[in-house]
C-alpha cells in the first residue's frame, strides 16, 4: 500500500476563503494541497502536474462542477473525486453517484468529515492509481494490461526491459493469462512495425511452411503465383508466433535457422533474402516438458527463450481482479452506454472463485452477467452456480484439509453423506455423485471389505 501523506489533492472552489480554508486544512494534514479557482485550472493541473484527488464545488462559473466530475472521469478514471453540494437533496446525490463521485459533502461542512472521506478515497483508489502511474511511466504499451500486484508490475518492468532488444522473447503461461496482450505490449514499446501474427496451431501443417517464408511460383501444385511469407511482410517489425508448442517437429529446424541467420528462402527458391524481424512466441504449454518428451526441438526451445515473460495464473494474483472487472465494467458501459454496477457479495465471489480459465474466463462470465441481470446491479445470484458453488465447496475442501484427510477418505465420506442425505438411495445417490451406478456399489463393496469403517470421523474416533 502506497503511503499516501503527501498525496497531491486540488481542490477546486470559485470561492476564495473557502478554498484556502480547505487548502490550509490539507496542507496542515500533510496532504499537498493545490487550489484551483475553476474547471479548467484543475484540468489543465490533472493534465501536466496529475493529482491523487479531487475535492471540487459543483456549482462554479466556466464550467459546471458536474461536468468537470464527468471530464474526470473520463479521463482519469482513477483519480476520486469528492464532491461538494449546497442542495443536498438526495436527487442531488444520487446524482452524483451515478456520474461517479466517490463522496458528497454538504455545505456547509466540517473539517473532519471532509479529512476521512479523503482518506477513503485514496486507500480505495490506491491500486488503480498505482497501475495508471505504471502505465505513465512506461508509455502507453501497457494500456489494455490490467495489474497492481506485485508479479504483474515485475511484468510490467520486464516489459519495458525486454521491448527494445531484438532478441526472440518466449511468453509462457496458462490459457486465457494475457499471453497475447503482453506480445502486443512488447511489440508497442518497442517501436518496431508492423506485427504480424500468425497461430502456429491454427494452420495445417504443410500450409505453415509457406504461410511463414512464402514460397515461389509452381513450387508445388496450387502455388500458381509468387506468395510473399509473413517473414518478407514483417520486415523491421515483429512476428508474433501463438500456440509455438504446435508448430511441427519438421518445420522447427527451418525456423531455428532463419532465427538465427535472419535469412529466409521462400518454399521452391533457391535464393535466399534478408529481413529483420523480431521473434516473439507464446505457448501455454509446458516446453520443457516437450522438449523431454521428443515433441518440441530442444536448440528452437532455448532459441526462443533467450528472454522469457511468464505470465502467473490469475488465482496467483487474485489482488488484480477487483481492477479487470473495474475496467470491463467501464469498457462494456463504454460499448452498451448502460453502466451497470457490483454488489458487494458479487465482488468477494468473483475475487474468490479461482479462475481456471483465467482473465478470459473472467471476462466472459462477467458479460453474460451483464447482459442477462435484469436491473442495473449485478449481484452474485447473476453468475453461474459453479462458480457460487465452488466457493461453498472451498470451505468443506480445507475443513477436509485441516483435519488431514486423504483424498480416498474424502471421497468416501462424501459417498456416505449423500447417501444419508437421500435416505439410501443408491441411484439418486450415483446420479447426484455424477458416477455410474456399479461404480457407486464397487465403492461400496470395498469400504465393506475394508472393514466398513464409515465416515472417517467415526473411523477415526475409534
Ligand atoms: N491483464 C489483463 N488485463 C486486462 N485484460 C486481460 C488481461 N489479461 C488477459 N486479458 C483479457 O483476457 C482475454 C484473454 O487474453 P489473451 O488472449 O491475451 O490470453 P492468452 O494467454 O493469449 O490465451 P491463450 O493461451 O488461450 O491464447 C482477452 O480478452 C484479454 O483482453
Amino acid at each position: 500500500m502506497t503511503d499516501e501523506r503527501g498525496a497531491t489533492v486540488l481542490v477546486v472552489d470559485d470561492d476564495a476563503p473557502m478554498r484556502h480554508t480547505v487548502v490550509e486544512v490539507l496542507l496542515a494534514h500533510g496532504y499537498r494541497a493545490v487550489p484551483c479557482a475553476g474547471a479548467r485550472e484543475a484540468m489543465e493541473q490533472m493534465q501536466t502536474e496529475g493529482a491523487d484527488l479531487v475535492v471540487t464545488d459543483l456549482r462554479m462559473p466556466g464550467m459546471k462542477g458536474d461536468a468537470l466530475l464527468r471530464e474526470i472521469r473520463e479521463a482519469f478514471p482513477e483519480v476520486p473525486v469528492i464532491a461538494v453540494t449546497a442542495f443536498g437533496s438526495v436527487e442531488d446525490a444520487m446524482a452524483l453517484t451515478r456520474a461517479g463521485a466517490f463522496d458528497y459533502l454538504e455545505k456547509p461542512f466540517r473539517t473532519q468529515p471532509l479529512l476521512d472521506s479523503i482518506e477513503r478515497g485514496l486507500r480505495e483508489s490506491a491500486p488503480r492509481r498505482e497501475q495508471a502511474r505504471l502505465q505513465r511511466s512506461g508509455g502507453d504499451h501497457l494500456d489494455e494490461l490490467v495489474g497492481s500486484t506485485p508479479p504483474m508490475q515485475s511484468l510490467f518492468s520486464r516489459i519495458a526491459r525486454v521491448a527494445l532488444s531484438p532478441a526472440p522473447v518466449l511468453i509462457t503461461g496458462e490459457s486465457g493469462t494475457g499471453k497475447e496482450l503482453v506480445a502486443r505490449a512488447v511489440h508497442k514499446a518497442s517501436h518496431r512495425r508492423p506485427l504480424l501474427t500468425v497461430n502456429c496451431g491454427a494452420i495445417p501443417d504443410q500450409l505453415l511452411e509457406s504461410e511463414l517464408f512464402g514460397h515461389a511460383r509452381g513450387a508445388f501444385t496450387g502455388a500458381a503465383t509468387d506468395k510473399r511469407g509473413l517473414f518478407q511482410a514483417a520486415d523491421g517489425g515483429t512476428l508474433f508466433l501463438d500456440e509455438i508448442g504446435e508448430m511441427p517437429l519438421s518445420l522447427q529446424p527451418k525456423l531455428l535457422r532463419v532465427i538465427e541467420s535472419g535469412e529466409v528462402r521462400r518454399v521452391g527458391d533457391v535464393n535466399a533474402r534478408q529481413y529483420n524481424v523480431r521473434i516473439i512466441a507464446a505457448t501455454n504449454r509446458d516446453l520443457a516438458a516437450e522438449v523431454e518428451e521428443g515433441r518440441f526441438r530442444e536448440d528452437l526451445y532455448w532459441r526462443l527463450r533467450v528472454l522469457h515473460l511468464e505470465l502467473p495464473p490469475l488465482r496467483e494474483r487474485a489482488g488484480d481482479i477487483p481492477l479487470i472487472v473495474d475496467r470491463f465494467l467501464r469498457d462494456s458501459a463504454a460499448r452498451s452506454g448502460m453502466r451497470k454496477t457490483l454488489t458487494p457479495a458479487a465482488v468477494h465471489l468473483l475475487a474468490e472463485f479461482h479462475w481456471p480459465g483465467n482473465v478470459r474466463q473472467l471476462r466472459n462470465t462477467l458479460e453474460s452477467a451483464l447482459v442477462f441481470a435484469p436491473g442495473d446491479e449485478v449481484g452474485a445470484e447473476d453468475f453461474p452456480d459453479e462458480i457460487r458453488r465452488a466457493l461453498g465447496n472451498r470451505e468443506v475442501v480445507r475443513s477436509a484439509a485441516e483435519r488431514g484427510l486423504s483424498l480416498a477418505e474424502l471421497e468416501r465420506d462424501y459417498i456416505f453423506e449423500t447417501l444419508r442425505r437421500l435416505g439410501g438411495n443408491k441411484s439418486r445417490a450415483a446420479e447426484q455423485l455424477g458416477i455410474p451406478r456399479r461404480t457407486l456399489y464397487r465403492r461400496l463393496d470395498e469400504y465393506a471389505a475394508e472393514g466398513g469403517k464409515g465416515p472417517s470421523g467415526a473411523s477415526s474416533g475409534g
